[in-house]
């Protein structure tokens, strides 16, 4: 009991420190947890979720980065993860390196553990849960994929090779795992863009099927922002572009004012 006050005050502590938004401290109403008789406030709960999922520095500890090239990899999944890696830094003509327009989104199979304050209250907060598409351990297996962000552009776009434990008509992607990486491309675009954002609605229309261990590109673009509504839409094509395998547009409902 009181090694879990000692946590909850530190990460408290270190929460308030990174001064995520004024805007969290309003609205204190109690929240009974659906599983157990815990209670939170709902600035509490808010909380959490900013330190979750805002997009900001990570703590010292080193977590395991799974958008890095591991050796599952195929070829095609290393080149085009090159191809925009490359992009990432440009040189200038001194020499020096500078930040290019694209940016790779690093990616942990807990998130909040990484993030200021988290690692203590990820002791407290279902200890055992995990990113659903970073939790299958044999590498290659399942969701293989690397992110990379263009803030001038308003796109993202994910370098996604599917694993056979992903398998859903013989030889092909399950449509659950395809809506899957679909759902956490966009959030993922929706939550770097503008905070903590959760998903109200995905829309799919399943255009031809992916084989398995294939490589495939998910494109994801900013449409429009309407108050706290973000509306993003979706393509996931061949690696060269010429085949067209899923549509799809997403509606996020950004969780605070505040955008980031
Ligand atoms: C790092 C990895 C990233 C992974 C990302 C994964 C993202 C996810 O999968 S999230 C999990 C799945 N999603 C959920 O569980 C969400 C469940 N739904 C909710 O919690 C709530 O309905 C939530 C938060 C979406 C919206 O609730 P709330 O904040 O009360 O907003 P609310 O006031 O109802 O609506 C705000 C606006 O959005 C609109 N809206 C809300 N839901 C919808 C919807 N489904 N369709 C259309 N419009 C909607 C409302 O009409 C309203 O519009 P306006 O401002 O014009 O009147």
């Amino acid at each position: 009991m009181l090694r879990h006050r000692l946590y909850i005050t530190r990460a408290l502590c270190q929460f308030m420190a990174c001064k995520l938004s004024t805007g969290l401290f309003r609205n204190i109403l109690k929240t009974k947890h659906p599983t157990g008789d815990m209670w939170y406030t709902r600035s509490c709960l808010q909380s959490i979720l900013a330190v979750t999922m805002a997009p900001r520095p990570f703590s010292s500890s080193q977590p395991r980065d799974y958008s890095l090239p591991n050796t599952s990899w195929s070829s095609e999944m290393l080149r085009l993860y090159e191809h925009y890696n490359i992009m990432c830094e440009v040189e200038t003509e001194r020499g020096d390196k500078i930040k290019g327009q694209w940016t790779r989104l690093p990616s942990y199979n807990r998130f909040l553990k990484y993030a200021p304050g988290g690692q203590y209250l990820s002791k407290l907060l279902l200890a055992k849960a995990r990113l659903f598409t970073r939790n299958i351990e044999e590498q290659g297996a399942g969701f293989e994929y690397v992110v990379f962000e263009n803030k001038q552009e308003k796109t993202c776009v994910c370098v996604f090779q599917a694993g056979h434990l992903l398998e859903g008509p013989p030889g092909h992607v399950h449509g659950g795992a395809i809506a899957t990486i679909i759902d956490s491309v966009t959030g993922t675009h929706a939550t770097c863009h503008s905070g903590p954002a959760m998903t109200a609605n995905l829309t799919i229309n399943y255009r031809s099927p992916i084989p398995l261990g294939s490589v495939v590109l998910v494109h994801s673009s900013l449409d429009k922002i309407e108050g706290r509504k973000i509306f993003i839409s979706c393509q996931v094509t061949s690696s060269d572009g010429s085949k067209l395998h899923t549509e799809a547009t997403a509606l996020f409902i950004r969780l605070f004012e505040t955008t980031y």
